[in-house]
């Protein structure tokens, strides 16, 4: 299986980059040019396969309002900048289809939209336009309370179903850890039973991506409070998601990551 030309025999990793001050991991932002080029190459260097860059925090718990504009102009400055620095595929974090259309112009190779194509409708169609493959999150109203991964599996296919429409075929799916919060079970509960059940998913037949890192039902679990204190939370969670069949791990921290990857995936292998 590939991804954007990746392949995905084995686990990858994609490092996440924010320009945006009001991200949830005051560690994962980058707002000078020096510190973005920076902190993408030595990315590369440690082993990441994608990077992932954000221009408006997508948190459910924040206040993350931003005029539009703003985001494009974030996201095409930090495209931008690293493009020529970086030989692996960028993937541009956005919900909005104007964001997306003009980081895919100034270099980005994927698109990466935590609605799954559900939020702005022009966004199937910039990415079609663009030839971008396309990561989808599960989004939308959470049914089904008692059984979160197959919830996860039915706002999938609603988002593989507008991605057929448009013609789009490369298609990574995600389950959306820390972003579907129903008033019960708690939002912990529910990401850990969707880790815990992930190999469920394996019946699209794509590339599962999951992103963890350093979110906060590692919080609510471990207790720790400041999110700059759940690296061991998130490499455990990690090692899980491999176990359980993700292709691709999206990571404020590669180097950590990508050796939780290589034993999840080693220990993986000799399962009966
Ligand atoms: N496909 C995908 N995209 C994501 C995911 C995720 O799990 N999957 N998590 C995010 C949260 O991390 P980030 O550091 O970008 O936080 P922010 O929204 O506060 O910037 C943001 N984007
Ligand atoms: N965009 C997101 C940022 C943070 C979290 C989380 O901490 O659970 C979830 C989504």
């Amino acid at each position: 299986m590939k991804f954007a030309g990746v392949d995905l025999s084995e686990p990858r990793i994609m490092g996440v980059i924010n320009v945006s001050p009001e991200s949830f991991y005051k560690g994962s932002v980058r707002n000078d040019e020096e510190k973005l080029i920076e902190t993408a190459v030595k990315m590369v260097k440690d082993g990441a396969s994608f990077i992932d860059i954000g221009a408006k925090s997508t948190a459910p718990y924040l206040e993350t309002q931003i005029p539009v504009e703003e985001e494009v102009k974030r996201a095409v400055w930090a495209v931008k900048a690293i493009r020529d620095h970086v030989d692996v595929p960028i993937s541009i974090d956005t919900t909005n289809a104007r964001v997306a259309e003009e980081a895919l112009k100034a270099g980005a190779d994927i698109v990466n939209d935590v609605t799954g194509l559900k939020g702005d409708p022009r966004m199937a169609e910039i990415a079609k336009d663009h030839g971008a493959p396309v990561i989808v999150c599960a989004h939308g109203e959470v049914r089904n309370l008692s059984d979160p991964v197959h919830t996860v599996m039915d706002l999938l296919k609603e988002s593989l179903v507008i991605a057929e429409k448009y013609g789009i075929e490369e298609i990574a799916i995600d389950p959306a850890i820390g972003f579907l919060r129903p008033e019960w079970p708690p939002w912990y509960e529910w990401d850990s039973r969707v880790l815990a059940n992930l190999n469920v998913l394996k019946t699209f037949g794509r590339p599962i991506l999951v992103g963890v890192s350093r979110k906060s039902f590692i919080g609510a679990i471990t207790g720790r409070k400041d999110p700059a204190e759940r690296l061991a939370g998130s490499l455990s969670a990690t090692a899980i998601a491999v176990f359980n069949g993700a292709h691709i791990i999206r990571t404020h921290d590669v180097r950590e990551t990508l050796d939780t990857v290589k034993m999840a995936a080693f220990i993986k292998r000799f399962r009966p």
